[in-house]
């Protein structure tokens, strides 16, 4: 028997209005022509429920739900939540703003005659925010959860966000600039984990792949729009040249604080801090059903009780900690549950979190996008065609590939993509590689061998583009439970921007030395990414960010197991699926 007084309150049970809900076994409207095929063989059942499916399994107890199609058939089905998650994205577009305007202010005329620095005073320029941001995700994971999300995002937007863009627009000497970098830094890091955080939290299992790559979609629609804008207003007089640009990030921070106070809390978080009665209140907005309707679809009750079930599973944990927890400082207690991601039943998660960052930047995304003009000057291409061949272009090629992998990543799943990238992004950067070692003594005497090259820097950039560029960001969101997510998430982004700030760092460093040796190191890490995303990368496309917990079982432990099971029991959601079942 689990103990009792185990630190949850035992809740409502579940009551089902079934007269409410327009339930139907014939199916009306299956999500996917796989699964009815599928059914036919394992005799699983589908039911129609309120234009959603619930589909249980002849045990009767294994089950899983969608309310609409996969992929983007499903987006129509939950528009109020894409229009929240497209929202939440501005927060990623400030983040590629940022990268794709700096490389252009840098070389500004009016900025260089203005400041003349060293080639390293730019490169701390552009770390500064690296910095910068690292810190604010380090943060953010601290204190998060302790308020709403939205307001945890306003105050990134409008506290430090803002601060830190008026700086660096209205900046009289470095100094302003370098501080406006590093507090916009800050706000830079806190978006660029919340956004994800939220989306995740808000979205349901069919359609979470799509609607969290939004996030990747909006940071290169930011790279691409901080690129141009920079470079349309360099040849302005004055400091106009790079202010204007400078001071138009405001504009998606303002836009993005104000619209928060619209968007709906996240029902995962409200259930964390036991506000269960608000949690489906947010729950049935954003799955469009009105307050009347939400008390009696087995589909929110379902969702609504599996987070309840998970909350209720960590407080028992953390009953049984609190004990030990008792005489330890706040901040004993802070570093206990950072360290507790890296307890063996948790490890294996924060490794997928962290990984897929380290992956993602050793792509070598970022190289081509800091130094691929100088790369591309070194095989002959000079000028203003070499700048918006590689950085423009590397952007909207980006840009591109997002929309096929918003199409296909509930539709194959992560994994397939990441595999398949990986692949694509190794032979790319190998074939780079070959033809430096080949050609670069003499560039000029073998032009189709050098556009040759360009068209390797673009086929990489579209498989990373459709593969670890979105999935770095979805990935994270998914694989932590409820209690952790947030400190997990902060870890996986802590890990994209101490990678992007080594990445900063060494290439021009190898790329000197080697140009072809720089091109090897990132095929040899894309082989490893395909070794790791074949081996150690669960699937999680159309998984519950509840169920999610089975597909790491092996290190959960069979004691949670059951004591979840029993939990399940209590909060009613084993009787729901019965009596589901059952119902003819
Ligand atoms: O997903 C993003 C995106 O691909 C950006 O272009 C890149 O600069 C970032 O570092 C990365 O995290």
């Amino acid at each position: 028997m689990r103990p009792h007084g185990g630190g949850y309150q035992p809740l409502t049970p579940i009551t089902r209005n079934t007269a409410d809900t327009s339930l139907s076994e014939e199916v009306v409207h299956v999500p996917e022509r796989e699964t009815s095929f599928l059914n036919a063989f394992n005799g699983a059942r589908t039911l129609n429920i309120n234009g959603g499916t619930l589909t249980i399994q002849p045990d009767g107890r294994s089950y899983s739900y969608a309310y609409g199609p996969k992929g983007l058939a499903g987006l129509r089905y939950n528009r109020y939540a894409l229009m929240c998650a497209f929202f939440a994205s501005i927060g990623g577009l400030e983040f590629g703003y940022d990268q794709g305007v700096i490389a252009n202010v840098l070389v500004m005329k009016d900025f260089i005659h203005r400041w003349p620095i060293s080639p390293l005073q730019k490169g701390m320029m552009t770390a500064v925010l690296e910095l910068g941001a690292l810190l604010g995700t380090i943060a953010t994971g601290v204190y998060t959860d302790r308020f709403s999300r939205q307001n945890s995002i306003v105050a990134a937007c409008e506290v430090v966000f803002c601060v830190g863009s008026a700086f660096q627009a209205f900046a009289q000497n470095l100094g302003h600039l370098f501080i406006g970098r590093a507090v916009g830094g800050l706000g830079v890091g806190a978006l660029s984990m919340l956004a994800p955080l939220y989306m995740a939290e808000i979205s349901p299992p069919e359609v979470r792949g799509s609607l969290m790559a939004l996030e990747q979609f909006s940071i290169v629609l930011g790279v691409v729009f901080g690129f141009w804008i920079g470079f349309m207003t360099r040849d302005l007089e004055g400091s106009s040249s790079w202010r204007i640009p400078l001071g138009l990030q405001l504009i998606p921070g303002i836009v993005l604080a104000v619209g928060c106070y619209f968007l709906p809390p996240s029902p995962r978080l409200l259930v964390l801090q036991g506000k269960h009665e608000d949690a489906l209140v947010s729950l049935a907005k954003l799955r469009l059903r009105t307050p009347e309707e939400a008390a009696g679809d087995p589909l929110l009750q379902i969702e609504l009780t599996e987070m309840r079930v998970e909350t209720a599973l960590i407080k028992q944990a953390l009953t049984l900690e609190a004990h030990t927890q008792s005489h330890m400082s706040q901040l004993a207690v802070e570093w206990q549950a950072w360290r507790k991601l890296w307890s063996h039943k948790l490890r294996d998660r924060t490794w997928i979190g962290v990984l897929i960052m380290f992956f993602q930047q050793w792509s070598g995304i970022n190289a081509l996008l800091y130094y691929g003009p100088t790369l591309v000057h070194s095989i002959g291409m000079r000028g203003d065609t070499v700048t918006l061949l590689v950085s423009g272009g590397i952007g909207i090629t980006q840009l591109l590939a997002v929309l096929p992998a918003i199409v296909w990543i509930d539709k194959v799943g992560r994994r397939p993509l990441l595999r398949g990238g990986s692949v694509a992004m190794s032979l790319s950067h190998l074939s780079i590689a070959i033809l430096v070692i080949l050609f670069q003594s003499d560039w000029p005497a073998h032009p189709f061998a050098a556009w040759l090259a360009v068209a390797g820097i673009y086929s990489f950039t579209f498989a990373y583009g459709v593969s670890f560029g979105p999935i770095g960001w979805v990935l994270p969101s998914e694989v932590f439970p409820l209690s952790l997510r947030s400190k997990g998430v902060a870890l996986s982004t802590a890990s994209n921007w101490v990678n992007n700030f080594f990445i900063g760092l060494l290439t021009p460093v190898v790329m000197d030395f080697s140009a072809w040796m720089t091109f090897l190191i990132f095929a040899t890490a894309c082989v490893c990414a395909y070794i790791w995303s074949t081996y150690y990368v669960p699937e999680t496309a159309n998984v519950s960010l509840e169920e999610i917990d089975k597909l790491f079982r092996s290190s959960a432990g069979q004691e949670e197991a059951t004591l979840k099971t029993e939990i399940e029991e209590e909060l009613g959601l084993k009787d729901l699926i019965r009596e589901l079942a059952d119902e003819r």
